[in-house]
């Protein structure tokens, strides 16, 4: 019997199988690979392709690169390819708009980053991330916010006075004393607004505030999303 741990891991395996296999374009020859756990199964999907030496991959931070290596990809950079033919990303939440929130994993400005410069973004997901209407329901954790590390006190006091209920400077907690660094060297605020109403709203009143780097709600970027199911099954919610 599948333990619910297992259910979760073969949800996300299902998801991100089927994404590759349904989407991953003939002719591709320049693809985005996001950060998380579900990538890892996009990482080693994308491996087993046979044509795996005429595209090159890009990463969206440090475990992302390693991904690539690992799984034999060839691996390039934003830099040398901004132009992408398809991404694949994971999210914290998806709502029925099919706008997330993502960040959960500190990778989200080289997420967006790869995801807006891609002609399609194709999220994967387990069941768990699935909202039953707008984003904030089940990623109860706040928003994850990069920011530059000397502006933290100024940005966490205009969270608040924006109506945030919680705002935390996200820490390494037993794995590193003191503020997650990102792949930017930034740090990450994570801030509860509760049950967001408009994202779109949200997310430029907080990208306004100096020192923000980049947020966390990725808004009318994914055109579709797999969601592993528990029952096996896969469902693909799509614009
Ligand atoms: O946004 C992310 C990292 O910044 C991840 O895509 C997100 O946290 C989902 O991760 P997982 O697949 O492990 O649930």
């Amino acid at each position: 019997m599948s333990t619910g741990a297992s259910l979760v891991e073969k949800a996300k395996k299902s998801a991100a199988y089927q994404a590759v296999d349904e989407n991953f374009p003939e002719n591709a020859k320049v693809v985005g690979v996001g950060s998380g756990s579900t990538v890892i199964y996009v990482a080693e999907r994308i491996g087993q392709l046979k044509n795996k030496e005429s595209f090159v991959c890009i990463p969206t931070g440090f475990q992302s690169k390693q991904l690539i290596i690992d799984n034999g990809l060839r691996l390039g950079t934003i830099e040398q390819y901004p132009e992408v033919d398809i991404a694949f990303d994971g999210a914290d939440e998806v709502d029925t708009e099919l706008n997330l929130i993502k960040g959960g994993g500190a990778c989200l400005f080289q997420e967006k980053l790869v995801a807006a410069a891609a002609s399609k973004f194709v999220v994967v997901a387990d069941f768990r991330k699935r909202s039953p209407s707008k984003l904030g329901i089940q990623w109860r954790k706040g928003i994850p916010i990069e920011i530059v590390p000397c502006a933290y006190a100024k940005v966490i006091k205009e969270l608040k006075s924006m109506g945030a209920t919680t705002v935390d400077l996200r820490q390494g907690g037993s794995a590193k004393a003191g503020p997650v660094v990102t792949d930017n060297n930034n740090f990450l605020i994570d801030a509860d607004f509760g049950e967001v109403a408009d994202p779109a709203k949200l997310h430029t009143d907080i990208k306004q505030l100096v020192g923000v780097v980049e947020t966390g709600l990725f808004v009318q970027m994914a055109d579709k999303t797999y969601f592993g199911e528990e029952s096996g099954d896969v469902k693909c919610w799509s614009k």
